[in-house]
């Protein structure tokens, strides 16, 4: 699995309106969520770590090569990107379309494309509006869409900057299984993420951001244990630990299922 590592990294928005600051931050779990507060530089993060932004200094090295030393098809095939708002990154004119300009930024072979943009499309629903402009579709399906221009690439890292906003239950489980299937074939996936009922359940390694630094890393049950840290970065706890929580218990719960197995012997 891939590791990235960054080191002594500045960044500075124009006048300074906000600054980042890292000293030394390594991101190496299969399934990583960075939270935090908005405005905390969670997506400015995301540009730097794809050189979409560039910090003023420090480095980022993923798999101990620095990123910027890559050139563009080696960096889209390291890591790839979704945005929180899939009309940043839409602008073909048919949704297979979409799906096959991102493929030929890596594959030649146009028939190849066509079968792999054909695939994820069915992976992700999509299969029934591969004729369609990208803005006839639903939100929730443009979002489907921006994952599917990143899955047709395969890249090693895949960074998904608020997937579930807007997404339908059945879109957000059927995202929740690609990603499990993704990290469980050797990606790494790394979420911004509002939704700490989905951090408390999905992920294994979860790192807090504060006025633009790294404040803690740790599996979820260390974060919502540490109530302080929770209460001071402006986190909600999982929904099931509020609900204990009015019943006078103050544990550790990440999902009904965990109270339940944690109050099994009553
Ligand atoms: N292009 C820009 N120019 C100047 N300031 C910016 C720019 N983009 C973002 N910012 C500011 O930088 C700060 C960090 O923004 P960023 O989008 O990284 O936060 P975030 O943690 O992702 O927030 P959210 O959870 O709301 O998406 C914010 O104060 C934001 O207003």
């Amino acid at each position: 699995m891939s590791q990235i590592e960054l080191e002594n990294l500045a960044f500075a928005y124009p006048e300074k309106s906000f600054e980042l600051s890292v000293d030394h931050q390594v991101l190496s779990d299969s399934m990583i969520a960075i939270v935090g507060q908005n405005g905390a530089g969670k997506s400015t993060i995301f540009k730097l770590l794809t050189g979409l932004l560039k910090a003023q200094s420090g480095k980022i090295s993923v798999d101990g090569v620095e990123f910027s030393e890559l050139d563009p098809k080696h960096r889209l095939q390291k890591i790839g990107i979704t945005f929180q708002n899939p009309d940043d990154q839409l602008f073909n004119a048919t949704v297979k379309r979409e799906v096959e300009w991102s493929a030929s930024q890596v594959m030649h072979d146009q028939d190849a494309i066509s079968v792999k943009a054909d695939a994820v499309l069915n992976k992700v629903g999509l299969a029934g509006k591969a004729g369609e402009n990208p803005y006839d579709l639903s939100l929730s399906e443009r979002k489907l869409l921006t994952v599917a221009t990143v899955l047709v690439v395969d890249p090693e890292i895949y960074l998904f900057d608020e997937p579930m906003m807007s997404l339908d239950w059945p879109s957000r489980q059927m995202l929740t299984t690609i990603f499990h299937q993704l990290a469980d074939s050797g990606h790494q996936i790394i979420t911004i993420t509002h939704d700490m009922d989905w951090v408390a359940t999905e992920f294994s390694k979860v790192h807090v951001m504060e006025r633009g630094m790294f404040k803690f890393e740790g599996t979820p049950r260390e974060l919502f244990g540490d109530r302080e840290l929770v209460q001071r970065v402006g986190l909600l706890p999982p929904r099931i630990m509020t609900v204990a929580e009015l019943l006078g218990d103050s544990r550790t719960y990440l999902s009904p299922e965990d109270y339940q197995a944690q109050n099994s012997s009553y």
